[in-house]
This record gives structure tokens, sequence and C-alpha cells, in this order.
């Protein structure tokens, strides 16, 4: 189970962006949540991803409380989340190729003995040819570098899947695509997923379960 409890964040602590939110996710189950621009829905998210510390309240990993943010979180819970951004020029390293790109989570947490592996073995899965691989960021379109970084998500097999409006700039059938390629990959492993969006009828269609935010 994945907990939310009491969280308060934002940017500035005189004026949080997310007041006292809590949200559980059950083992295997999907949660969207839905809400209007600037609601706070992404921090929230980067919160729950352990990439972002709240100013108050707890993120519980399988009952685990979270015991550090970013790169001071500790191993076992960073490697519990895959993340899939938005923007994922913003979230790819511009001087790797999409081959490195995907494999830097295990990289980081010393698994390169697996990287060549796994990734050979999801390259198709999210539709990305060998010649697609061994080019940069700047050498692929927004929907090919967002399969990448959907491979990237999945590639140290996490518990925990943060969807943050990971498709908004894709078109409908490199959505379709990629929400497929999630939800095999948690049919087969049973991760949860929380996938933040505005775009209702596909979170609806998508999740078990969606939360409405009010208003900004
Ligand atoms: N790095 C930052 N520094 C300062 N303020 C920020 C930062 N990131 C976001 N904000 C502000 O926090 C508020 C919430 O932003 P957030 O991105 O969490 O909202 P959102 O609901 O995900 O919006 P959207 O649907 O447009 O992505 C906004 O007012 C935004 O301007």
């Amino acid at each position: 189970m994945l907990e939310l409890r009491g969280i308060t964040a934002g940017y500035d602590r005189r004026e949080p962006v997310v007041r006292d939110v809590s949200l559980t996710i059950g083992d295997g189950e999907a949660v969207g949540l839905l809400g209007p621009s600037g609601c706070g829905k992404s921090t929230l998210a980067r919160v729950a991803a352990l990439l972002h510390r709240p100013d108050a309240g707890t993120v519980v990993i399988d009952g685990e409380p979270a015991r550090g943010w970013r790169h001071r979180a500790p191993r076992e819970q960073r490697t519990a989340f895959g993340v899939v951004f938005q923007q994922p020029r913003q979230s790819a390293d511009p001087r790797l190729r999409l081959r490195d790109l995907i494999a830097e989570p295990l990289r980081a947490t010393g698994r390169r003995a697996e990287a060549a592996a796994r990734v050979d073995g999801l390259a198709p899965v999210v539709g990305l040819s060998a010649e697609l691989l061994a080019r940069r960021p700047h050498e692929v379109s927004d929907g090919q570098l967002q399969r990448a970084c959907v491979a990237r998500a999945l590639v140290a097999r996490p518990r925990w899947l943060i969807c943050d409006e990971m498709t908004a700039m894709l078109d409908a059938s490199t959505t379709a695509a990629l929400v497929g390629v999630v939800e095999e990959y948690r049919r087969e492993s049973g991760a949860g997923l929380l996938a933040v969006g505005h775009d209702a009828v596909l979170l609806e269609r998508w999740c078990d379960r969606t939360v409405r935010w009010g208003s900004p």
C-alpha cells in the first residue's frame, strides 16, 4: 500500500500549493488524480515518488515511512518507484543515447550488469527499434522520447508507478500504446499506479478509481 498522509507541500512554506492531502493506493490498484491546471497535482505526484520533500505529512511505502527525499532516499525506497513526467525533454539527459537513458536507473543503483538484456527486452515492448535506441534525445520525436521514458520507468521493475500527465503531448495512437505498456507491466508485476491528468475520459477508462481535486 502507498499512503500519503496529511501532505502539505509547495515551494514556499508560507503558501503551500498542497494542503493536508491524504490519498491511499492499494496494492496493484490504479488511482487517477484529476484536477484543474495549477491545483498541485504534479507537486503531490513528486512527493509520492519521493522527489519533493513535503513541509508536513508522511509518505508510507508498504508500511515503511519514507526515510529521505531525492538522492537522500534509501535505495530500496527510491527504486520502489518508476516515474514518467509530462515533458520527456525536461527529464532526459540530452547527452545520453536512448539505450543509456533507459538503463539509467539500473546504472544508478549498481545493477549495470542487467542493463543490456533488460533494455533489449523492453525496447520492442515500448516500440523502439535498435536504430532509435542508438539516437540521442534531439534526434527523436517527443513521442519516441516518451516511449524511452516509459521504458526507463519500468527498467528497475518498480512496485509503484507515478505517471504525471504521461500522455499530455502524445497523439491518440501513442497514448493508447503507452497506456497499454503500463497496464501490461502492472498485470504481470502487480504494481500500483498513480496517474495524474486532466483528461477525465482517459483516466476513468485507465484507472480503478479517480479522485477529483477542487479548484486551485
Ligand atoms: N518549481 C516551482 N517553484 C515554484 N512554484 C512552483 C514550482 N512548480 C510548481 N509551482 C507552482 O505550484 C502550483 C502547483 O503546480 P503543479 O505543477 O503541482 O500543479 P498541477 O495541478 O500539476 O498543474 P498542471 O495540471 O498545469 O500540470 C502552481 O501555482 C505552480 O505555479
